[in-house]
């Protein structure tokens, strides 16, 4: 059976260490390379707490090493400063970046497209590969056709850069599809202290939460006449990533074209 050959772009990180073990649980798959800024020259399996590997973690990503290893996908979860550049790096190789890293602006989704198109070599990016997430953000529409009054509330462990989450703004976009255009709350509120009313996107408000001990929640908050309807989710443990990432290598193994979000990888 051909295995598709997966790089690893943030390898030592929280998500990164989490996908190499996964990746080592998968019969069509081999980890064939590791990056990470300051795991250089260390095995990858000691970093993922494992018996060593053989695959020494590399400094930086290049169109040399994915070529090298003949690495089919790249999974990328690096950071929002990192990300562009290891995408290019991997498409410019023929290789299909799965990208879980959040924080890419819309200028630079639209450079992975422009890219995609002309190298004709695909790409697939998700804010969220947990399957409750992409339920909640499914009932969080349809309840927004009901309910027009809605928050998002957004809570992650402290070593988070990027705010609002990449979850949160989708939750927000597609809520927005449905929603007829409104500023939530009073007309005449006015802030006493700067961001007290959080980050407003289409009037539709979200706050960010950092704190030790949470790894990634989400809550939508729908107000209505004397009632109130949550919708919440959940990660407990960055396993909860696992299946929806390796489903996402499965789809974009030879992908030509660019993909957002795993929703489309399960009807
Ligand atoms: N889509 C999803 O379902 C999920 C997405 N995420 C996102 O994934 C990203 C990573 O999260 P997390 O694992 O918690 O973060 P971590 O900080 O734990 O891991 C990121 C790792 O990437 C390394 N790194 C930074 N730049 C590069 C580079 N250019 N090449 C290779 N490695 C690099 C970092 O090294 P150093 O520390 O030295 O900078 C670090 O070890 C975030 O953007 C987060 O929002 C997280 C969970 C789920
Ligand atoms: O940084 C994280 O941890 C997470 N980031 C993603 C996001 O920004 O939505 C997904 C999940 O919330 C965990």
């Amino acid at each position: 059976m051909k295995k598709i050959r997966v790089m690893v772009a943030g390898a030592g990180g929280k998500m990164g260490q989490e996908v190499v073990r996964a990746l080592l649980r998968e019969e069509d798959m081999a980890l064939v390379g590791a990056v990470d800024v300051k795991h250089q020259g260390r095995d990858v399996g000691y970093i993922a707490g494992n018996s060593p590997l053989g695959i020494d973690v590399l400094g930086v990503l290049t169109a040399e090493s994915l070529r090298e290893v003949r690495a089919d996908i790249l999974v990328d979860f690096t950071n929002p400063q990192s990300v562009l550049k290891n995408a290019e790096t991997a498409i410019a190789a023929g290789v299909v970046p799965v990208i879980g890293t959040t924080g890419l602006d819309e200028a630079e989704i639209g450079k992975i497209r422009e890219l995609v198109a002309r190298e004709k070599v695909g790409a697939f990016i998700a804010p969220n590969f947990a399957l409750g997430a992409i339920l909640m953000l499914r009932f969080a529409k349809e309840a927004a056709r009901f309910f027009p009054h809605v928050e998002i509330i957004e809570l992650h462990h402290d070593e988070k850069l990027d705010a609002p989450s990449g979850t949160a703004l989708k939750v927000a976009e597609w809520i927005g599809e449905v929603r007829a255009k409104m500023a939530q709350g009073n007309p005449n509120e006015y802030e006493k202290l700067p961001g007290a009313r959080g980050a407003d996107i289409d009037g539709i408000h979200i706050h960010s939460v950092r704190l030790p001990g949470y790894i990634a929640h989400h809550q939508v908050l729908f107000g209505g006449s004397g009632q109130a309807l949550t919708i919440r989710h959940d990660a407990f443990s960055r396993e909860t990533y696992m299946p929806g990432v390796m489903l996402a290598i499965r789809k974009s193994y030879q992908s030509t074209k660019l993909t957002i979000g795993l929703e489309n990888f399960l009807d």
